[in-house]
């Protein structure tokens, strides 16, 4: 594998550069379509490539992209060496994907006739779409199921990184949970982020297994201002009360480990917590529009806070009713989950709206699969969704189906490797 590619290759930015008049013809209709609609327009261009190395890994902060194809992979290779070359490989591959490139030396088309493409190709041709790839290690690549030393990195593991308590009304699928290393692959090209996990699988056939993967068709959130909140698929506003990267202390306080927060390795980086969450559409389609507010606690239309009229206003948790009882009702969603019932406590929130198919008995399978990335699950996700899973309305609708927690590093610089502190 190289950075750079051969004389004989031709990149995907470059194939693209020749298609560009057709692209941004069709990022003008997309500008027009948003005004005509009333809707604030997004970032003017969702094509190009989002620095891979940094100070943090990309995905986290990035403003959330349109799809995801999200992925754990349970390790097979038993030597620590072998771990470490894959992850090399993964990272040069990563590095590559998210500037447009085919991988390896001769990438999809260029290479001998004899032998399989080193890229697989359906990226051809397609623009880097912001393509962000994010690597977080789990629970079990530290240690196996008997406590041992898979890697020698058992002392390296994180005191943040718990496994996850049993919540109530769990009903998790062990099929669709855990994983060794959890990939997550984010673009506004579904073909793009699709493209990403299948590579970073076929590298590491051998080594390492996909042990589910998830596709995402629409971002659940917003991590920039510059962004208007999306809806879910209870058609209601999300992401409104987000982390935002505009917001820099916060970040500090409530996003990326702290040098005292240690272990070393983990400074910079963030803890992600995945959450399958199944929701039962039809019966809430049947709920009324009153009572589906009272349960979110913000209006469907505006995303406003229950008595506010914009959808940014401060919500006022004292704020009552002729009756008596409170307009953001007490077992409301967002007063559950706001900061300050939980001890200040906050999240950054990047989740996608999912449907896989139906289930046999004529209810789509869908719903929200639910990531959120934080400084410490022990403080934040886990206490948060412990008030949740008692006394939230919502649970009446909603199952969580999958869980994940993992260990997401610091930023690579160029000529380092995903987890290279873990290994050194
Ligand atoms: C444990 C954390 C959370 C889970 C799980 C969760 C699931 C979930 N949420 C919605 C819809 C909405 N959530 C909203 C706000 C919100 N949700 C959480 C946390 C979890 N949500 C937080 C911390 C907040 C912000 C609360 C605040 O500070 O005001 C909203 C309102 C809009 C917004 O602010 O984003 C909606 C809508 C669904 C459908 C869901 C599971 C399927
Ligand atoms: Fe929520």
């Amino acid at each position: 594998m190289t950075s750079a590619r051969s004389s004989k290759g031709i990149s995907r930015r470059g194939l693209f550069g020749a298609a560009g008049a057709a692209v941004a013809t069709g990022v003008a209709g997309y500008v027009a379509h948003s005004a005509l609609a009333g809707e604030e327009s997004q970032a003017a261009d969702n094509t190009g490539p989002v620095e891979f190395h940094g100070p943090h890994q990309a995905g986290i902060v990035t403003p959330a992209q349109d799809r995801l194809h999200f992925a754990t992979f349970d390790v097979t290779a038993t030597k620590r060496d072998d771990v470490i070359a894959l992850l090399k490989e993964w990272t040069a591959a990563a590095a590559l994907m998210t500037a447009g490139r085919d991988i390896g030396q001769y990438g999809a088309v260029n290479g001998p006739g004899e032998a399989p493409p080193e890229d697989t190709g359906e990226a051809v041709g397609l623009p880097p779409a912001r393509l962000t790839i994010t690597i977080g290690f789990g629970p079990s690549f530290f240690v196996d199921a008997s406590g041992n030393d898979r890697f020698g990195i058992k002392a390296k593991r994180p005191a943040a990184l718990v496994d996850l308590p049993h919540f109530i009304g769990d009903n998790l699928d062990a099929n669709r949970s855990g994983g060794d290393i959890a990939v997550q692959a984010c673009s506004d090209d579904p073909q793009v982020a699709v493209h990403a996990i299948r590579n970073l699988a076929r590298i590491g056939f051998g080594r390492a297994a996909v042990r589910y993967s998830q596709l995402g068709f629409g971002r659940t959130s917003s991590t920039s201002r510059a962004q208007s909140t999306p809806r879910n698929l209870f058609g209601f506003k999300d992401g409104t009360n987000n982390l935002k990267l505009e917001d820099t202390d916060k970040l500090e306080q409530q996003l990326w480990v702290q040098p005292e927060d240690g272990p070393d390795w983990m400074v910079g980086g963030s803890y992600l917590v995945s959450r399958r969450i199944r929701m039962t559409i039809e019966i809430w389609d049947r709920t009324s529009l009153g009572e589906q507010e009272k349960i979110i606690g913000r209006g469907k239309g505006t995303g406003a806070p229950l008595g506010k009229a914009d959808e940014f206003d401060t919500i006022d948790f004292g704020a009552k009713n002729s009756d008596g009882s409170f307009k953001v009702a007490a077992h409301s969603h967002v007063r559950l989950a706001h900061p300050q019932f939980n001890k200040g406590a906050e999240l950054l929130r990047r989740g996608y709206n999912f449907v896989d198919g139906s289930d046999g008995l004529g209810r789509l399978d869908a719903g929200l699969f639910f990531l959120a990335y934080q400084r410490d699950p022990r403080k934040q996700f886990i206490p948060i969704q412990q008030q949740l899973s008692r006394s939230d309305t919502m649970n009446e609708y909603i199952r969580h189906v999958g869980s994940g927690v993992f260990a997401c590093p610091g930023g690579v610089t160029p000529g380092s490797y995903w987890g290279e502190k873990l290994f050194t």
